[in-house]
């Protein structure tokens, strides 16, 4: 499904861009789910504190996304 849609706007639009908040409690897989897309392989990830920002580019989309770290924290944007 995603590579259909992928494809209808990759012809229309060429790349298409967006943006992903993920949010959760602590420990489901944010990160590891963002850094699987990124490099194609799970690999082993800390506590995200506060919110990591990155770019991650598959097939023809291009996402923004924003992994907020699921603990408490002083440093983390209140939502
Ligand atoms: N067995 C299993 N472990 C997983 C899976 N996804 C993530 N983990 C493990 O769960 C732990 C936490 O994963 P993270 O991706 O850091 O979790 P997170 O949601 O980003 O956590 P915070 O940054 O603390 O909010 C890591 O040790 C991962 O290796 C999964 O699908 N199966
Ligand atoms: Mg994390």
């Amino acid at each position: 499904m995603g590579g259909f849609f992928s494809s209808i706007f990759s012809s229309l639009f060429g790349t298409w861009e967006t943006g992903i908040l993920i949010r959760a409690l602590n420990g489901p897989g944010k990160t590891t789910i963002l850094c699987r897309l990124q490099v194609g392989e799970v690999v082993a990830t800390i506590p995200t504190i506060g919110c990591k920002v990155d770019t991650v580019i598959y097939k023809s989309l291009k996402f923004q996304v924003w992994d907020l770290g699921g603990q408490i924290s002083k440093y983390q944007p209140v939502l």
